[in-house]
């Protein structure tokens, strides 16, 4: 597969210009960066324009920059006959209604996941297994301070997971009071709630907490490094061309 990196001057675009490079079964061949132009990546030189992934010939695009950006290039990909890997956070459901009509049953295809670590799919699993029997549920997630959207893309997805899993809502005190605005977090649907938690020194972590009478279960995701994402990225880019149309998580790919 012929690969290019869109974001390839960012944190994540650089580790994964690295994992392809280093992957027998894949080749870089392009990276597109806003302000990053002319900068060297593994042996390629950036360009600043979406025109340098269809003069490379790219079978498949791996974007990791922000929202914004990746809102033009998806469909300009689709239109494009490139599959696109996205990691990118923060598609609204009106985005992805779109997207699934671009990426259609005859190709190419697009995944957008929130997370590309194994330990973070399992924990959204597990997560969706526990919702139907607590009573309670709230989501931690802490990051670094570069970034931008709260709560992260995996919150978000981990939340709506263990609503889907529900037929009620989750316990919630309506005369509770907030000493401190939004000392309680971000209100998800059926009551769970959302805290996100920006410090040094930390990657990217997740902890969902549920409670039932005299119980709790926690469980935890931790991402210590950028490395932790690469094994996902790699098989997604690798099998892209094997899963029609949208695909909104790593799921599909890990069976
Ligand atoms: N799915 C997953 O597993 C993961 C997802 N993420 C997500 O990936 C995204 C990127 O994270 P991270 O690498 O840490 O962020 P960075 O800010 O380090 O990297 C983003 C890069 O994209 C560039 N960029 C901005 N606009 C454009 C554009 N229009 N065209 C091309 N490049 C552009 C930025 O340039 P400049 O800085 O000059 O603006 C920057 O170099 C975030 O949405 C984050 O949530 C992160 C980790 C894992
Ligand atoms: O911005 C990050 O760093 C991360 N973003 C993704 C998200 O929003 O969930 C994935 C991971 O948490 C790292």
């Amino acid at each position: 597969m012929r690969v290019g990196v869109n974001g390839a001057a960012g944190q994540m675009g650089r580790t994964v210009c690295a994992a392809v490079a280093a992957d027998p079964d894949l080749e870089l061949v392009a990276g597109v960066d806003v302000n990053g132009a002319g900068a060297v990546v593994e042996g390629i030189e950036l360009a600043p324009q979406l025109q340098a992934f269809a003069e490379a010939e790219c079978d498949v695009v791996v974007d990791f920059t922000v929202v914004e950006a990746a809102r033009d290039t998806i469909p300009w990909l689709g239109m494009h006959g490139i599959h696109a890997v996205v990691g990118t956070t923060g598609f609204t459901d009106s985005d992805l209604a779109i997207y699934k009509t671009t990426f259609g049953p005859t190709g190419p295809n697009c995944l957008i996941a929130p997370n590309f670590a194994i330990s973070a799919v399992l924990m959204m699993r597990f997560a969706e297994m526990a919702a139907p029997w607590f009573d309670t549920a709230e989501v931690v997630e802490l990051h670094h301070m570069r970034k931008i959207d709260a709560p992260s893309g995996t919150a978000v997805k981990t939340i709506e997971r263990m609503a889907e899993a529900r037929t009620d809502d989750f316990a919630s005190d309506p005369t509770e009071v907030e000493i401190y605005p939004g000392a309680r977090g971000g209100l998800g649907p059926r009551n769970i709630r959302a805290h996100a938690i920006r410090m040094e020194g930390m990657v990217a972590h997740q902890e969902v907490i549920l409670g039932a009478d005299g119980q709790t279960l926690t469980i935890r995701q931790d991402s210590y490094d950028r490395s932790s994402f690469m094994p996902g990225v790699v098989l997604a880019c690798k099998h892209i061309a094997e899963h029609p149309g949208l695909t909104l998580s790593l799921d599909p790919f890990l069976t």
